[in-house]
């Protein structure tokens, strides 16, 4: 399945166990796209104690992340779908905690799903950065050589390195997102997101994701984008924002209640088995 062409292979755990010890190994292959199916990461729908359905994300160099928000759109809708859940409005456990999602449903097939992502956790030591300060970190400079960047940090569940760009087309995804996603300032990796602010109500996006390199979309990036903005006087909290992200749009927004509100599509591609050598 796919959201806005951030592709994971979907595994249903309601009909099949797997190897704890192997879940790693086997996101690897799968997300091969020479000798496995080819995709950003490999995502477990689970049954849950404490909700109707759990996902469990691995980015595609085997990683385990807490918290995907494309991943949560798709599993609303493999849950809806697949007759896991008979409501339109239901949580979704993840690593993380608990999330709220609604399927938007036309002639029995979810077209868009809207996902209450909780609150921002903006506390330096718990995005985890590293630093004495419990404060946000808003537009700390970085200088990688002769570049300066100003870093706002927000955590989704993950982490988020939120930078402002005047072009995008011009952001230095692939030099500065490997770097920053491994510095040490971040004891457990971050994602790395590029913004350009269009105006109060329009952002554009392109994302380097810890563990899986650039991608077409990242839901959780997208929402620590508007945070990010909203913190840096781009954006307004309350407001509704059209993320453009390379394989699509999101709209997102930063409720006056502190959750952010995600909204957006999600797709099946294909289904089928994969054997393992
Ligand atoms: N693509 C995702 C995020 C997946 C996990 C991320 N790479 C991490 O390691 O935190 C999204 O849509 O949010």
């Amino acid at each position: 399945m796919h959201g806005l062409g951030n592709s994971y292979i979907y595994v249903d755990m309601f009909k099949q166990t797997l190897d704890e010890d192997k879940l790693a190994s086997l996101a690897i292959e799968v997300a091969d796209k020479n000798k496995g199916i080819g995709s950003d990461g490999m995502i477990l729908v689970c049954p849950s104690d404490v909700a109707p359905v759990k996902m469990r994300v691995f980015n595609n160099d085997g990683s385990e992340a807490k918290n995907c928000g494309n991943g949560l759109r798709c599993v609303a809708k493999f849950a809806f779908e697949n007759g896991y859940i008979e409501k339109e409005t239901f949580k979704i456990e993840t690593v993380g905690g608990l999330v709220e999602a609604t399927v938007h449903v036309q002639n029995d097939r979810v077209h868009t799903v809207s996902v209450d992502m909780g609150h921002p956790i903006l506390a330096r030591q718990a995005i985890p950065m590293l630093g004495e300060e419990q404060e946000q970190v808003v537009g700390e400079l970085f200088t990688f050589e002769d570049q300066e960047l100003k870093v706002t940090a927000v955590s989704m569940g993950n982490p988020h390195a939120v930078m402002f760009v005047e072009h995008i087309e011009e952001a230095p995804v692939e030099t500065i997102g490997p770097k920053m996603e491994k510095d040490e300032r971040f004891p457990e990796w971050v994602n790395v997101e590029f913004v350009e602010v269009v105006s109060e109500t329009e952002l554009h996006f392109r994302v380097w994701e810890r563990g899986s390199g650039i991608t077409q979309a990242c839901g959780t990036g997208a929402c620590a984008a508007v945070v990010a903005a909203v913190l840096n006087g781009h954006c307004q909290k309350g407001e509704e924002v059209i993320v453009h992200l390379l394989g699509g749009d999101l709209a997102i927004t930063w409720q006056e209640d502190g959750n952010v509100l995600m909204k957006g599509a999600a797709e099946v591609i294909c289904e089928g088995t994969f054997e393992r050598k």
